[in-house]
């Protein structure tokens, strides 16, 4: 394939994987196979992974550099892949170039975003025409985070975070703590003391700050870097748990108190500056048609 017909296409291009944070999370109760029902407010955020794609002959999926410690048929962006060729029988190949800057095990939702990210794309270029819905639900196979990122709003979630509605909020500043830790989003779902019968609320309690994440009191109990992250950013302004951990983070009305908040913790912690977006970037790409 010619440079110009890579341009042309969308092959080759550097496509974004978005973070998300929980803007709150309660686990309204729990279903038979053992998934817990939430209700949460995912925001996608300008922190991205980027993915490309390049053409292969043979039909193979495969990674450019896998992810150290990821082993190759396990990382998302394959595994999404295979799906999409073993549902619609597509015999084309790809290999996948994922440059990673979330970190992982952090509750951003990198892997399920990088998943989401290869459904939607490899959906125009292998010209599947498959649905959005259809594209949610393979995406809901891989990971209860991954319709989100496929449906591209910054949604209220119900369900296992499947039912997901889009509202619009302030697109503000927030400043990410990741603590030095992975936290195992099953082991905290599993825990004994996990609050499992939160009151559901509605949009409106959520909009008049009723902000609470259930996963916090276990995560610090286990992690303690997280709880100390909360104190270090509680500084600042109100501190919040991103779905099970363990990133921390904060909103911020202004750039410039974020920035101070930013500055003023990069020397003792890992820390990110984002702001909030109501429309994934992947989406904006999409939309431009070069594919
Ligand atoms: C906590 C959240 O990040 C909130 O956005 C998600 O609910 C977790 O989504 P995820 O990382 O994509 O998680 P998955 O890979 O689907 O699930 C990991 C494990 O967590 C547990 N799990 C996950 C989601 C859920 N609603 N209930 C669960 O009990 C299950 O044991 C599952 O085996
Ligand atoms: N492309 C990928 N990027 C990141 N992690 C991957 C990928 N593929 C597979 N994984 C596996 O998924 C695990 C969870 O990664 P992820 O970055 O989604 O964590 P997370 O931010 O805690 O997710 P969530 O918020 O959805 O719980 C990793 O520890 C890794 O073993």
């Amino acid at each position: 394939m010619t440079e110009v017909q890579e341009k042309v296409s969308g092959w080759g291009e550097r496509w974004p994987a978005p973070a998300k944070l929980n803007l709150m999370l309660r686990i309204t109760g729990r279903r038979s196979d053992g998934y817990h029902l939430l209700q949460t407010v995912f925001q996608i955020i300008d922190l991205c992974d980027w993915i490309s794609f390049y053409p292969a002959e043979d039909g193979r999926v495969f990674l450019r550099d896998p992810i150290p410690g990821v082993p190759e048929q396990e990382d998302l962006t394959v595994r999404a892949a295979n799906l999409l060729k073993q549902y619609t029988g597509c015999r084309l190949g790809v290999c996948i170039d994922v440059e990673k800057n979330l970190p992982m095990g952090g509750g951003l939702g990198g892997g399920s975003s990088d998943a989401a990210t290869t459904l939607l794309v490899l959906n125009k270029l292998w010209n599947l025409k498959l649905p959005l819905d259809k594209l949610m639900e393979l995406g809901l196979r891989l990971g209860a985070d991954v319709p989100v990122f496929v449906y591209g709003y910054t949604a209220w979630g119900e369900g296992v975070g499947e039912e997901l509605q889009s509202i619009t909020l302030a697109e503000q500043w927030v400043v990410v703590i990741k603590p030095d830790c992975h936290v195992n989003t099953r082991q905290i779902f599993l825990a004994e003391e996990l609050t499992r019968d939160s009151k559901p609320i509605t949009m409106r309690d959520f909009i008049a700050g009723d902000w609470k994440n259930d996963c916090l009191p276990v995560v610090s109990n286990l992690y303690k870097s997280v709880g100390e992250a909360v104190d270090a950013l509680s500084q600042y302004a109100e501190a919040r748990l991103t779905g099970t951990g363990a990133c921390v983070f904060a909103q911020f009305d202004s750039e410039e108190s974020a920035r101070e908040a930013f500055s003023a913790l990069s020397p003792n912690w890992s820390v990110y500056l984002a702001q909030g977006l109501n429309r994934s970037p992947l989406y904006e790409k999409l939309e431009q048609g070069s594919v």
